[in-house]
C-alpha cells in the first residue's frame, strides 16, 4: 500500500525534479530587494524592468566555462508568507539559498523574512545573504543591519541544529543587481559552492528536529485493529447505513465516537463521490449533518465542529478508498465500512493529525471555521501507481460528423444546465457555431470527417437525442453530468452514444441525407422523436462512476486528454464562442465573480479589454502586467488571492504567445477613434485570443495545476500558495515586444 500512496511531496518532488544536473539556486528576500533584477541581469547580462513578481520566476543559466548549470528559482517577496510546501518541495541538500537585502532597509523589515527562510531551509546545502547597494555612494549607513543580520545568522550556525554552512557576503559592499557590479564575485563564489561537495558539519546527520506534539506514544497497528473490531459490535455500528445516517441526523445514536466520525465520513464521500470537489462536497455534507444533530439534542453530544479537522479526516478517508479501488477494481460498497476500515486501521487513530498541524495552528479559530493548510507536513495525496496491463483509455478524436455533432449536442446540454440561458437561445447560437465548425474542418483537412456538409437535421436530432437522455436520468441519483466527460457519459447511453444509425429508426435515408434536411429541421418520416429514454442501470452509473474516477486520477503516465475533466475540444470550442457572444451582449461586473462559466467569461473579458489597451510602448504605458494585475485585483480584495495570481498569469502567457499579426491588429485597433468601430475590433481581437489559447475558457484551468486541497484552502485565498501538480508557466514582461 506505501507504494500506492506517495506524499505531495514525493510527487511534486517528481514533477519538479532536477532533471538535469544542475544546480538550484532559490533567490529569497523581502520584497522589492531586486531578485528579479538580479535573475534577469544574470540571464539576459542587462537591467530589465521588472514588476513586484507573482509566485516566482524560474530560469536557467548556463556557465559553460565552468561545467556548471544553475536552475534559479526567483520567489516573490515577502517570504514570510510563502508557505511550507515551498520550501519541502524545492529546498533539499544540494541546494544553494541566497538571501537578497536592499542595503537601505531597515533591519525591522527584514527580519521576518530572513527568519521565515532561515528556519525553513535547514536541508540546504547552503545559504548565503548578499546585500544590494541600489544607491551607489549614498548616504544610508547599511553598518548596524549588517551587524544585525551577521548576528542573526552566528546564533543560528551555532544553535548547532542548522545544516547548510552559512556565508554573509557583506564584503561585497558594492554589489548591485541593477549595474551588475562585483556580480562575476557574486557568481564564483557560487559556482565554488556548486563544485565542492557539501561539507560534514556534524558527526551525525542533520535531521530537521520536529518536536512531537503530544508524549502519547502512538498506538500499534494491531491496537488500531482491536479497536476496530470492539467498536463494531456496539449497536450503532450494527445500524445499516440509511438507519446510521437517519439516526444522526435525528440526534438519536447512542454514541458520537472517532469511529462514528469516520464512519458518517465515510457515507458522505460515498454519496459526493461524482462531484468534482468529493473531499469539499463530502465535508460540507458532513457537517450540515453533525449540525442537525448537535441541535436536535443539545448536549447529548460533544460539540466537535471543526472545519480543517472534518476536512482534513474526509481527505485521509477519501485517500484510503482511492487506494482500496486500485486494490480491488471498486470503491468500497456503502455497506462494508467496517471491512473498509479494517484494511486502512490508522484511520482509527484519532490523532492521526499531528502529524500535520501544530496545536497552535489547528485548534486556532482560523481552523475551526476555515480549511487552512498543514503547517509540519503536507496531506499524503493519492498518486495511483501505473499498471502496465491495464488497457490505456485514450481518448479518440471523432472521426465522423455524428460523431461531432454528438459531442456538440452533449456540450450544448452541459451548458443548458451549468449557465442561465435558455435552452432555445443556446440552440439557436450554437448551430451556426457547429456548421462552421464543420466547414473549418473540411476546409482544413481532407481526411477528417466523413466531408458530409453540415445538416440542420443531423445536429437538431442529436441534440434532441442528448437531451432526451440526460433528462431520464433519475433526479435522485447523484449524477451531475455538467462534470461529465462525454467518454464518461457514454457509459451511461452506450446505446446511444455508441450507435451511430440509431436516426436509422426514425428516418429513411433519403430523408436523411436529403438537401431539404439540410438547410432546415424536417421531422422524422418513420417515428416521432422519443420524450424519453429508459434510465441507466446501476451498472452502467457504476460504469460511468468508474470512468469519471479513471479520469480523475489518471496517472502520471496517462496524462490524457482528460485530465481531471478537461472539456473536449468541441466544447471548448463552444465554450470560447460562449465567451465572446456572452460579453459582447453585457459588459461583466467585477464583484459578481464566482467562478462560474458565466461570471468567468466576464473576468476574462474584462482583463483582456485592458490588456489590448495597454500600451507598454508608450512613455505613458503602464507595464502589461501592471495593468492585468490592477484588472485582477479586486479578487485579491474578495479573498481569492492565490485565484487572481492564477488568472494573471495565465492569461499574460496566452498574450505572450500571441503571434505578430494579432499584435498589429491590437496596434491597428489603439489607433482608432470610432466607439462603434472599436467595439467590433475588441470582439474580433477577443474572439481571436481565445481561439488561440481555448483553454482559458475553462474555468476550472486551474484544476491541472492545484488540488483541491490547496486551491480551496484558507491559505490560498489570503495569500499565494504554488500549485502542487505542476509548476506555472513563466512570464516575463520583456518577452512580449
Ligand atoms: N537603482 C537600482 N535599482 C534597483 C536595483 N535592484 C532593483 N532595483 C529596483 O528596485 C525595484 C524592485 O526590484 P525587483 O528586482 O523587482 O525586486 P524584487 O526583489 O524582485 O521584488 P519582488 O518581486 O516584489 O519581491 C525595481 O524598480 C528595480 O528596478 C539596483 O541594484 N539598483
Ligand atoms: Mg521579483
Amino acid at each position: 500500500m506505501a507504494g500506492l500512496m506517495s506524499s505531495a511531496g514525493a510527487y511534486m518532488r517528481r514533477l519538479w525534479k532536477n532533471e538535469s544536473p544542475s544546480v538550484r539556486v532559490c533567490l529569497f528576500g523581502s520584497g522589492g530587494a531586486g531578485k528579479t533584477t538580479l535573475l534577469y541581469r544574470l540571464i539576459e547580462g542587462r537591467q530589465v524592468t521588472t514588476v513586484p513578481t507573482i509566485g516566482f520566476n524560474l530560469e536557467n543559466l548556463h556557465v559553460p566555462s565552468e561545467g556548471v548549470d544553475f536552475e534559479i528559482w526567483e520567489w516573490a517577496g515577502g517570504c514570510s508568507s510563502l508557505p511550507l510546501s515551498v520550501f519541502e518541495h524545492v529546498v533539499h541538500s544540494e541546494v544553494i539559498c541566497l538571501f537578497i537585502i536592499d542595503a537601505s532597509d531597515q533591519y525591522d523589515y527584514v527580519k521576518y523574512d530572513l527568519d521565515h527562510v532561515i528556519n525553513r531551509t535547514e536541508e540546504a546545502k547552503h545559504f548565503a545573504v548578499i546585500f544590494n547597494h541600489k544607491v551607489q555612494n549614498s548616504q544610508v549607513d547599511a553598518t548596524a543591519l549588517k551587524k544585525m543580520v551577521n548576528d542573526r545568522i552566528r546564533s543560528r550556525q551555532g544553535s548547532g541544529l542548522y545544516g547548510p554552512t552559512c556565508a554573509v557576503y557583506d564584503d561585497l559592499d558594492r554589489f548591485n543587481a541593477a549595474t551588475g557590479e562585483q556580480l562575476d564575485i557574486l557568481l564564483s563564489r557560487l559556482i565554488h559552492v556548486a563544485k565542492t561537495n557539501k561539507p560534514h558539519l556534524r558527526e551525525e546527520p542533520a535531521t530537521k528536529v520536529v518536536l512531537p506534539n503530544s508524549s502519547i506514544p502512538k498506538p500499534s497497528k494491531q491496537e488500531l485493529l482491536r479497536r476496530i473490531e470492539d467498536r463494531s459490535k456496539e449497536s450503532v455500528h450494527q445500524l445499516p447505513p440509511d438507519q446510521f445516517v437517519k439516526q444522526m441526523i435525528a440526534g438519536t445514536l447512542s454514541t458520537w465516537d472517532h469511529m462514528c466520525h469516520l464512519r458518517a465520513g465515510f457515507l458522505c464521500l460515498m454519496e459526493s463521490i461524482m462531484e468534482e470537489d468529493v473531499v469539499f462536497a463530502a465535508a460540507e455534507l458532513f457537517l450540515r449533518r453533525l449540525d442537525a444533530m448537535l441541535r436536535a439534542s443539545p448536549g447529548k453530544f460533544r460539540n466537535t465542529f471543526h472545519r480543517t479537522l472534518t476536512i482534513f479526516w474526509m481527505h485521509q478517508i477519501h485517500v484510503q478508498m482511492l487506494v482500496a479501488r486500485q486494490k480491488t477494481g471498486v470503491l468500497p460498497s456503502y455497506n462494508s465500512f467496517t471491512e473498509f476500515l479494517r484494511q486502512c486501521p490508522e484511520l482509527m487513530d484519532g490523532q492521526g493529525w499531528d502529524q500535520y498541524w501544530t496545536k497552535e495552528i489547528l485548534f486556532g479559530h482560523e481552523a475551526r471555521e476555515a480549511w487552512v493548510l498543514p503547517d509540519l507536513k503536507s496531506l499524503a495525496r493519492y498518486t495511483p501507481s501505473s499498471q502496465p496491463n491495464k488497457p490505456k483509455k485514450k481518448a479518440q478524436a471523432p472521426r465522423t460528423n455524428i460523431q461531432i455533432y454528438q459531442r456538440f449536442a452533449y456540450g450544448i446540454v452541459k451548458t443548458v444546465k451549468s449557465t442561465d440561458q435558455r435552452r432555445a437561445t443556446i440552440i439557436n447560437d450554437t448551430l451556426p457555431i457547429i456548421q462552421s465548425y464543420l466547414t473549418q474542418l473540411r476546409a482544413q483537412s481532407q481526411s477528417i470527417g466523413s466531408n458530409e456538409p453540415y445538416s440542420l437535421t443531423q445536429a437538431y436530432f442529436w441534440i434532441q437525442m442528448m437531451h432526451v437522455a440526460v433528462a431520464s436520468i433519475p433526479p435522485a441519483v447523484s449524477v451531475d453530468i455538467t462534470k461529465l466527460s462525454f467518454e464518461s457519459f457514454g457509459t451511461l447511453f452506450p446505446d446511444l452514444v455508441g450507435a451511430e444509425d440509431l436516426w436509422t429508426e426514425y428516418y429513411t435515408p433519403q430523408q436523411w441525407n436529403s438537401v431539404e434536411a439540410r438547410m432546415r429541421t424536417v421531422l422524422p418520416r418513420k417515428k416521432n422523436l422519443p420524450n424519453f429514454f429508459p434510465p441507466p442501470s446501476q451498472a452502467q452509473m457504476d460504469k460511468a462512476i468508474a470512468s469519471r474516477l479513471d479520469e480523475k486520477y489518471a496517472g502520471p503516465d496517462e496524462i490524457t486528454y482528460f485530465m481531471d475533466g478537461r472539456p473536449s475540444a468541441e466544447e471548448l470550442f463552444l465554450r470560447v464562442r460562449w465567451a465572446v457572444k456572452s460579453t459582447t451582449v453585457t459588459d461583466g461586473k467585477h464583484d459578481e465573480y464566482d467562478g462560474t462559466m458565466d461570471s468567468h467569461a466576464a473576468l476574462l473579458r474584462y482583463v483582456f479589454n485592458r490588456l489590448i489597451l495597454t500600451d507598454s510602448t508608450s512613455t505613458s504605458g503602464k507595464l502589461v502586467s501592471q495593468a492585468v494585475w490592477e484588472e485582477m485585483s479586486f479578487l485579491h480584495r474578495k479573498g481569492q488571492y492565490t485565484c487572481a495570481v492564477f488568472w494573471a498569469r495565465m492569461i499574460l502567457a496566452a498574450f505572450a504567445r500571441t503571434d505578430a499579426a494579432f499584435r498589429k491588429n491590437v496596434d491597428g485597433y489603439r489607433g482608432m477613434v470610432e466607439e462603434t468601430e472599436m467595439e467590433a475590433a475588441e470582439t474580433r481581437l477577443f474572439s481571436h485570443f481565445l481561439s488561440a489559447s481555448m483553454e482559458l475558457c475553462w474555468e476550472r484551468l486551474w484544476a491541472t495545476y492545484y488540488s483541491d486541497e490547496m486551491w480551496k484552502s484558507k491559505d490560498a485565498a489570503v495569500g499565494y500558495v504554488l500549485p502542487d501538480k505542476r509548476p506555472l508557466p513563466a512570464y516575463i514582461e520583456e518577452r512580449l515586444n
